[in-house]
């Protein structure tokens, strides 16, 4: 155990970054985006995504989304809906999403033992896909991440070849490096594109729920898609500070977020009882989604 595990949220400080990898698959091996050979499935969810999520887009989606009027329901019970949700985008996950939100969190709680909150966030950081099951398309819930609103990076999954019919690409507002942004405006005030990541943490802030998660697990749900940046380096010029502080627990929270895709189940009637008493500390009442 390190000290920075018990540090009271508020003052969090990740100090000693643990490795973490089962030994199912080489690093290598995972993430392996190509045009030639990767599922059908795959490359077609990103070139839905890549030719559709204009800024105007994902404008309309968070408008859509973000009334909050589509169902009331506890963590647990949208965990439970994500038995019936498989993830069209990952090429690591053949299980339920609601193994992957376990295996998730079992990973961290393997190395951040009494981290209750960074468990929490492992649990729940997927949840979002829940809005697939109301009709979503997959390519606007499921992925990575990128900004609109401004020229997507290179590093982008599938090299940014599949955005050739992105109407966005030919308005010159939005096709230059900055487009409507100002250098180091804080990814706060940048539009990312619409899908799981985004519609959690808003769910989490809507002033009608409650969440007591403190501002790092935030950071993860928000950003954790965004591999171009947490992975790649890319945008930082979208950067201020507290982003590239931030930076670090995002990084430290991928590692359990992607390493932990194995084919192995964990035991779920034992983890049931143990992290819903865990949810319950931080998210303690139905949400409004
Ligand atoms: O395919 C995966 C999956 O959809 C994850 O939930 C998302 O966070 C990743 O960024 C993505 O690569
Ligand atoms: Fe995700
Ligand atoms: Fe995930």
């Amino acid at each position: 155990m390190s000290t920075a595990d018990v540090v009271p949220p508020g003052s969090v400080s990740l100090e000693d970054p643990s490795e973490y990898r089962p030994e199912y698959k080489d690093k290598d091996d995972y993430r392996t985006f190509d045009i030639h050979t990767s599922p059908e499935r795959v490359i077609n969810t990103y070139r839905a995504m890549h030719t559709n999520q204009t800024l105007d887009y994902v404008k309309k989606k968070n408008e859509y989304w973000c009334k909050f009027n589509h169902g009331e329901m506890s963590i647990m019970e949208a965990l439970n809906m994500l038995n019936n949700f498989m993830d069209e985008s990952d090429p690591d996950v053949d299980v339920p999403n609601s193994v992957h939100a376990f295996q998730t969190a079992e990973g961290i709680r393997q190395k951040h033992p009494n981290n209750e909150w960074f468990q929490v966030t492992g649990l729940v950081h997927d949840v979002g896909k829940v809005m697939a099951l109301w009709g979503e398309p997959q390519f606007s819930t499921v992925g990575d991440t990128f900004p609109v609103g401004c020229r997507p990076d290179k590093s982008i999954v599938f090299d940014a070849e599949l955005f050739k019919d992105n109407p966005d690409l030919q308005n010159e507002k939005t096709n230059t490096k900055l487009g409507i942004y100002e250098e180091n405006c804080g990814l706060s005030n940048v539009y990312m594109s619409w899908g799981h990541d985004e519609y959690l943490y808003r769910v989490l802030k809507a002033p009608e729920n409650t969440c007591h998660l403190p501002e790092e697990a935030l950071y993860c749900i928000r950003f954790h898609s965004f591999y171009p940046w947490h992975t790649s380096g890319a945008y930082k010029y979208l950067c201020d500070n507290k982003d590239l502080e931030m930076m670090k627990w995002v990084n430290e929270f991928n590692k359990f977020d992607l390493y932990s895709k194995t084919p192995d189940i964990p035991p779920l009637e034992e983890l049931v009882p143990y992290y819903t008493k865990l949810v319950e500390k931080y998210i303690p009442r139905k949400l409004k989604w």
